[in-house]
Protein backbone atom coordinates (compact mmCIF):
# COMPACT_ATOMS: atom_id res chain seq x y z
CA UNK A 1 0.00 0.00 0.00
CA UNK A 2 0.98 3.46 -0.97
CA UNK A 3 2.69 5.47 2.27
CA UNK A 4 0.43 8.36 2.39
CA UNK A 5 3.12 10.45 4.70
CA UNK A 6 5.66 10.72 1.83
CA UNK A 7 3.36 12.70 -0.74
CA UNK A 8 3.98 15.86 -1.50
CA UNK A 9 0.80 17.98 -1.60
CA UNK A 10 -0.97 18.46 -4.79
CA UNK A 11 0.50 20.49 -7.63
CA UNK A 12 -2.19 23.49 -8.58
CA UNK A 13 -2.39 23.81 -12.04
CA UNK A 14 -4.06 27.29 -13.79
CA UNK A 15 -5.30 27.07 -17.14
CA UNK A 16 -5.19 30.53 -19.31
CA UNK A 17 -7.13 30.00 -22.24
CA UNK A 18 -10.66 27.48 -22.81
CA UNK A 19 -10.23 27.35 -26.53
CA UNK A 20 -9.51 23.92 -27.94
CA UNK A 21 -6.12 22.80 -26.03
CA UNK A 22 -7.08 24.57 -22.62
CA UNK A 23 -10.61 22.60 -22.32
CA UNK A 24 -8.93 19.35 -22.62
CA UNK A 25 -6.02 20.19 -20.53
CA UNK A 26 -8.96 20.88 -17.94
CA UNK A 27 -10.90 17.87 -18.29
CA UNK A 28 -8.02 15.55 -18.44
CA UNK A 29 -7.40 17.79 -15.11
CA UNK A 30 -11.16 17.57 -13.99
CA UNK A 31 -10.68 13.78 -14.56
CA UNK A 32 -7.33 13.10 -12.28
CA UNK A 33 -3.92 13.54 -13.03
CA UNK A 34 -1.82 12.10 -10.35
CA UNK A 35 -0.78 15.09 -7.75
CA UNK A 36 -2.20 17.84 -9.24
CA UNK A 37 -5.50 19.57 -9.11
CA UNK A 38 -6.89 22.18 -11.27
CA UNK A 39 -7.32 25.67 -9.12
CA UNK A 40 -8.31 28.19 -11.60
CA UNK A 41 -8.92 29.56 -14.75
CA UNK A 42 -8.42 32.89 -16.98
CA UNK A 43 -10.58 33.80 -19.67
CA UNK A 44 -11.76 36.71 -21.86
CA UNK A 45 -15.53 36.19 -21.86
CA UNK A 46 -15.91 34.45 -18.64
CA UNK A 47 -19.84 34.04 -18.76
CA UNK A 48 -19.21 32.31 -22.34
CA UNK A 49 -17.64 29.28 -20.01
CA UNK A 50 -19.53 29.34 -16.92
CA UNK A 51 -21.37 26.65 -17.57
CA UNK A 52 -19.95 24.39 -18.75
CA UNK A 53 -16.92 25.07 -15.70
CA UNK A 54 -19.71 24.52 -13.33
CA UNK A 55 -20.24 20.99 -14.42
CA UNK A 56 -16.91 19.88 -14.20
CA UNK A 57 -16.24 17.74 -10.63
CA UNK A 58 -14.29 20.45 -8.97
CA UNK A 59 -15.20 23.79 -10.51
CA UNK A 60 -11.99 26.23 -10.89
CA UNK A 61 -12.03 29.58 -9.74
CA UNK A 62 -12.27 31.89 -12.63
CA UNK A 63 -9.87 34.71 -11.75
CA UNK A 64 -7.87 37.85 -14.02
CA UNK A 65 -4.59 36.54 -14.73
CA UNK A 66 -2.82 38.32 -12.54
CA UNK A 67 -4.36 36.78 -9.93
CA UNK A 68 -3.25 33.25 -11.12
CA UNK A 69 -0.11 32.75 -9.45
CA UNK A 70 -1.29 33.31 -5.73
CA UNK A 71 -3.50 29.88 -6.15
CA UNK A 72 -1.26 27.96 -8.64
CA UNK A 73 1.95 26.57 -9.22
CA UNK A 74 2.22 25.46 -12.46
CA UNK A 75 0.33 27.53 -15.26
CA UNK A 76 -0.60 26.39 -18.57
CA UNK A 77 -0.60 29.59 -21.32
CA UNK A 78 -2.84 28.49 -24.22
CA UNK A 79 -4.25 31.70 -25.33
CA UNK A 80 -2.94 34.40 -27.77
CA UNK A 81 0.34 35.25 -28.08
CA UNK A 82 -0.02 38.59 -26.84
CA UNK A 83 -0.55 37.44 -23.53
CA UNK A 84 2.75 35.51 -22.90
CA UNK A 85 4.42 38.26 -20.81
CA UNK A 86 1.60 39.01 -18.58
CA UNK A 87 1.01 35.01 -17.89
CA UNK A 88 4.54 34.06 -17.57
CA UNK A 89 6.30 36.96 -15.55
CA UNK A 90 4.48 36.28 -12.06
CA UNK A 91 4.68 32.49 -12.23
CA UNK A 92 8.46 32.44 -12.82
CA UNK A 93 9.43 35.62 -11.06
CA UNK A 94 7.82 33.70 -7.74
CA UNK A 95 9.74 30.28 -8.53
CA UNK A 96 7.01 28.71 -10.36
CA UNK A 97 6.57 26.87 -13.79
CA UNK A 98 5.23 28.75 -16.82
CA UNK A 99 4.16 25.94 -19.79
CA UNK A 100 4.56 28.52 -22.79
CA UNK A 101 2.13 26.63 -26.05
CA UNK A 102 2.70 30.10 -27.90
CA UNK A 103 6.00 29.46 -28.19
CA UNK A 104 6.82 32.18 -30.77
CA UNK A 105 6.30 34.77 -27.86
CA UNK A 106 9.47 33.65 -25.95
CA UNK A 107 11.48 35.41 -29.01
CA UNK A 108 10.26 38.80 -28.58
CA UNK A 109 10.02 38.10 -24.59
CA UNK A 110 13.30 35.99 -24.30
CA UNK A 111 14.24 38.65 -21.16
CA UNK A 112 11.75 35.75 -19.05
CA UNK A 113 14.01 33.02 -19.35
CA UNK A 114 17.00 35.42 -17.19
CA UNK A 115 13.81 36.01 -15.31
CA UNK A 116 13.11 32.98 -14.66
CA UNK A 117 16.85 31.92 -14.11
CA UNK A 118 17.12 34.40 -11.71
CA UNK A 119 14.39 33.36 -9.38
CA UNK A 120 14.57 29.63 -9.75
CA UNK A 121 11.57 29.51 -11.86
CA UNK A 122 10.99 27.30 -15.05
CA UNK A 123 9.72 27.66 -18.86
CA UNK A 124 8.58 24.90 -19.82
CA UNK A 125 7.76 24.50 -24.31
CA UNK A 126 6.39 21.25 -25.11
CA UNK A 127 6.44 19.49 -27.94
CA UNK A 128 2.94 20.56 -28.69
CA UNK A 129 2.04 20.05 -31.98
CA UNK A 130 5.31 18.84 -33.01
CA UNK A 131 7.60 15.22 -32.81
CA UNK A 132 10.25 14.89 -31.56
CA UNK A 133 11.90 17.31 -29.45
CA UNK A 134 13.52 14.80 -27.22
CA UNK A 135 15.81 13.47 -30.15
CA UNK A 136 16.73 16.94 -31.06
CA UNK A 137 17.20 18.60 -27.70
CA UNK A 138 19.23 15.48 -27.54
CA UNK A 139 21.52 15.70 -30.72
CA UNK A 140 21.52 20.02 -29.62
CA UNK A 141 24.30 18.36 -26.23
CA UNK A 142 26.57 17.46 -29.23
CA UNK A 143 27.27 19.43 -32.19
CA UNK A 144 24.01 19.65 -35.03
CA UNK A 145 24.94 21.15 -38.51
CA UNK A 146 21.22 21.50 -39.51
CA UNK A 147 18.05 21.71 -39.13
CA UNK A 148 15.32 22.33 -41.80
CA UNK A 149 11.56 22.00 -41.22
CA UNK A 150 8.84 22.23 -44.17
CA UNK A 151 5.16 22.72 -42.90
CA UNK A 152 2.29 22.17 -45.18
CA UNK A 153 -0.89 23.55 -44.40
CA UNK A 154 -5.03 23.75 -45.30
CA UNK A 155 -5.53 27.07 -46.77
CA UNK A 156 -7.61 27.51 -43.25
CA UNK A 157 -4.63 26.95 -41.42
CA UNK A 158 -3.22 29.53 -42.80
CA UNK A 159 -5.70 32.42 -43.29
CA UNK A 160 -5.25 35.79 -41.53
CA UNK A 161 -1.33 35.42 -40.71
CA UNK A 162 0.19 38.88 -40.71
CA UNK A 163 2.60 37.67 -43.70
CA UNK A 164 -0.19 36.97 -45.87
CA UNK A 165 -1.75 39.96 -45.24
CA UNK A 166 1.06 42.09 -45.72
CA UNK A 167 2.20 40.23 -48.89
CA UNK A 168 -1.87 40.52 -50.32
CA UNK A 169 -1.07 36.80 -50.69
CA UNK A 170 -4.51 35.67 -51.83
CA UNK A 171 -5.09 32.12 -50.26
CA UNK A 172 -8.48 31.30 -51.06
CA UNK A 173 -7.71 31.50 -54.80
CA UNK A 174 -4.68 29.00 -54.35
CA UNK A 175 -5.52 25.74 -56.56
CA UNK A 176 -2.56 23.88 -56.23
CA UNK A 177 -0.01 23.76 -53.63
CA UNK A 178 2.23 27.03 -53.25
CA UNK A 179 5.17 27.35 -51.04
CA UNK A 180 4.39 30.98 -49.63
CA UNK A 181 6.89 31.59 -47.17
CA UNK A 182 11.01 30.36 -46.99
CA UNK A 183 13.28 31.81 -43.87
CA UNK A 184 14.22 31.61 -40.30
CA UNK A 185 12.10 30.37 -37.47
CA UNK A 186 12.52 33.70 -36.39
CA UNK A 187 10.87 35.09 -39.21
CA UNK A 188 8.33 32.82 -39.27
CA UNK A 189 7.50 33.42 -35.75
CA UNK A 190 6.76 37.19 -36.70
CA UNK A 191 4.77 36.56 -40.02
CA UNK A 192 2.50 33.63 -39.07
CA UNK A 193 2.26 34.20 -35.07
CA UNK A 194 -1.20 31.77 -34.44
CA UNK A 195 0.32 28.99 -37.04
CA UNK A 196 3.94 28.62 -36.54
CA UNK A 197 4.79 28.20 -32.49
CA UNK A 198 5.90 24.75 -33.52
CA UNK A 199 9.04 26.09 -35.60
CA UNK A 200 10.02 28.14 -32.74
CA UNK A 201 9.33 24.96 -30.22
CA UNK A 202 12.18 23.59 -32.89
CA UNK A 203 14.82 26.01 -32.99
CA UNK A 204 14.57 26.49 -29.03
CA UNK A 205 15.61 22.56 -28.86
CA UNK A 206 17.84 22.75 -31.61
CA UNK A 207 20.08 25.78 -32.99
CA UNK A 208 18.68 28.63 -32.59
CA UNK A 209 15.88 30.77 -34.43
CA UNK A 210 18.09 32.54 -36.84
CA UNK A 211 19.77 29.00 -37.96
CA UNK A 212 16.36 26.94 -38.05
CA UNK A 213 15.35 27.31 -41.45
CA UNK A 214 11.51 26.45 -42.81
CA UNK A 215 9.28 26.55 -45.45
CA UNK A 216 5.96 26.91 -45.62
CA UNK A 217 3.04 25.68 -48.29
CA UNK A 218 -0.15 26.73 -48.72
CA UNK A 219 -2.24 23.60 -50.22
CA UNK A 220 -5.91 23.13 -50.94
CA UNK A 221 -5.98 19.75 -51.53
CA UNK A 222 -4.71 19.17 -47.32
CA UNK A 223 -7.17 18.31 -44.59
CA UNK A 224 -4.23 17.96 -42.06
CA UNK A 225 -1.61 20.24 -40.91
CA UNK A 226 1.79 18.52 -41.94
CA UNK A 227 5.50 19.09 -40.44
CA UNK A 228 8.80 17.20 -41.90
CA UNK A 229 11.99 18.22 -40.02
CA UNK A 230 15.24 17.25 -41.15
CA UNK A 231 18.67 17.24 -38.71
CA UNK A 232 22.42 16.58 -39.30
CA UNK A 233 24.50 16.46 -36.07
CA UNK A 234 27.73 14.96 -35.37
CA UNK A 235 25.60 11.83 -33.34
CA UNK A 236 22.64 11.24 -35.74
CA UNK A 237 20.84 12.05 -39.09
CA UNK A 238 17.38 12.43 -38.99
CA UNK A 239 13.59 12.90 -40.45
CA UNK A 240 10.68 12.89 -38.45
CA UNK A 241 6.54 13.83 -40.24
CA UNK A 242 3.74 14.67 -38.17
CA UNK A 243 0.46 14.77 -39.72
CA UNK A 244 -2.05 16.43 -37.83
CA UNK A 245 -5.76 16.70 -37.01
CA UNK A 246 -6.76 19.70 -36.82
CA UNK A 247 -9.22 20.64 -33.93
CA UNK A 248 -11.82 22.98 -33.64
CA UNK A 249 -9.47 25.84 -34.17
CA UNK A 250 -8.09 24.72 -37.71
CA UNK A 251 -4.61 26.64 -36.59
CA UNK A 252 -4.40 24.08 -34.09
CA UNK A 253 -3.75 20.41 -33.81
CA UNK A 254 -5.63 17.85 -31.83
CA UNK A 255 -1.93 16.55 -30.59
CA UNK A 256 -1.32 20.02 -28.83
CA UNK A 257 -3.65 19.07 -25.66
CA UNK A 258 -2.19 15.64 -25.86
CA UNK A 259 1.09 16.71 -25.53
CA UNK A 260 0.55 19.26 -22.46
CA UNK A 261 -1.51 16.41 -20.54
CA UNK A 262 1.43 13.68 -21.35
CA UNK A 263 3.66 16.74 -19.69
CA UNK A 264 1.11 17.01 -16.89
CA UNK A 265 1.20 13.30 -16.41
CA UNK A 266 4.94 13.12 -15.98
CA UNK A 267 5.22 15.88 -12.90
CA UNK A 268 4.26 13.00 -10.37
CA UNK A 269 4.66 10.44 -12.50
CA UNK A 270 7.33 7.18 -11.09
CA UNK A 271 8.50 5.96 -14.19
CA UNK A 272 9.11 8.94 -16.85
CA UNK A 273 9.68 7.96 -19.91
CA UNK A 274 11.19 10.46 -22.59
CA UNK A 275 13.69 13.41 -22.36
N1 LIG B 1 3.13 25.02 -29.44
C1 LIG B 1 2.30 24.38 -30.23
O1 LIG B 1 2.60 23.28 -30.72
C2 LIG B 1 0.97 24.97 -30.56
C3 LIG B 1 0.60 26.19 -30.04
N2 LIG B 1 -0.63 26.73 -30.30
C4 LIG B 1 -0.94 28.05 -29.71
O2 LIG B 1 -1.67 27.82 -28.50
C5 LIG B 1 -2.51 28.98 -28.22
C6 LIG B 1 -3.92 28.51 -27.87
O3 LIG B 1 -4.52 27.90 -28.99
P1 LIG B 1 -6.05 27.39 -28.97
O4 LIG B 1 -6.29 26.42 -27.87
O5 LIG B 1 -6.36 26.98 -30.37
O6 LIG B 1 -6.83 28.71 -28.51
P2 LIG B 1 -7.84 29.71 -29.20
O7 LIG B 1 -7.04 30.71 -29.95
O8 LIG B 1 -8.93 28.98 -29.92
O9 LIG B 1 -8.50 30.34 -27.86
C7 LIG B 1 -7.83 31.29 -27.12
C8 LIG B 1 -8.38 31.35 -25.69
O10 LIG B 1 -7.72 32.45 -25.06
C9 LIG B 1 -8.67 33.16 -24.29
N3 LIG B 1 -8.29 34.58 -24.14
C10 LIG B 1 -8.25 35.55 -25.08
N4 LIG B 1 -7.93 36.74 -24.53
C11 LIG B 1 -7.81 36.52 -23.19
C12 LIG B 1 -7.52 37.34 -22.08
N5 LIG B 1 -7.29 38.66 -22.22
N6 LIG B 1 -7.45 36.78 -20.83
C13 LIG B 1 -7.66 35.45 -20.67
N7 LIG B 1 -7.95 34.60 -21.70
C14 LIG B 1 -8.02 35.14 -22.95
C15 LIG B 1 -9.97 33.05 -25.06
O11 LIG B 1 -11.02 33.27 -24.14
P3 LIG B 1 -12.59 33.24 -24.55
O12 LIG B 1 -12.88 31.79 -24.88
O13 LIG B 1 -13.28 33.70 -23.31
O14 LIG B 1 -12.74 34.14 -25.74
C16 LIG B 1 -9.88 31.61 -25.58
O15 LIG B 1 -10.45 30.71 -24.64
C17 LIG B 1 -2.44 29.85 -29.49
O16 LIG B 1 -1.55 30.94 -29.28
C18 LIG B 1 -1.85 28.93 -30.54
O17 LIG B 1 -1.13 29.64 -31.53
C19 LIG B 1 -1.55 26.05 -31.05
C20 LIG B 1 -1.21 24.83 -31.60
C21 LIG B 1 0.08 24.22 -31.44
O1 LIG C 1 2.51 25.54 -34.59
C1 LIG C 1 1.32 25.82 -34.40
O2 LIG C 1 0.96 26.84 -33.76
C2 LIG C 1 0.22 24.93 -34.86
C3 LIG C 1 0.57 23.90 -35.83
O3 LIG C 1 1.42 24.05 -36.69
C4 LIG C 1 -0.15 22.64 -35.77
O4 LIG C 1 -1.08 22.51 -34.94
O5 LIG C 1 0.20 21.72 -36.52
Amino acid sequence: MADLSKRSPALRVAIVGLGPIGIKVAEALDRGIDGLVLSAVSVQHPDKHRDWLAKLSRPPAILPIDGLAEVADIVIECAPSKLVRSIVAPFVKSGKTAVVLSAGALLENDDLIDLARQNGGQIVVPTGALIGLDAVTAAAVGEITSVRMVTRKPVRGLAGAPYIVENNIDIEKITEPLRIFEGTAREAAKGFPANLNVAVALSLAGIGPDRTRLEIWADPALTRNMHRVEVESDSARFSMSIENIPSENPKTGRITALSVIAWLRKQRAALRVGT
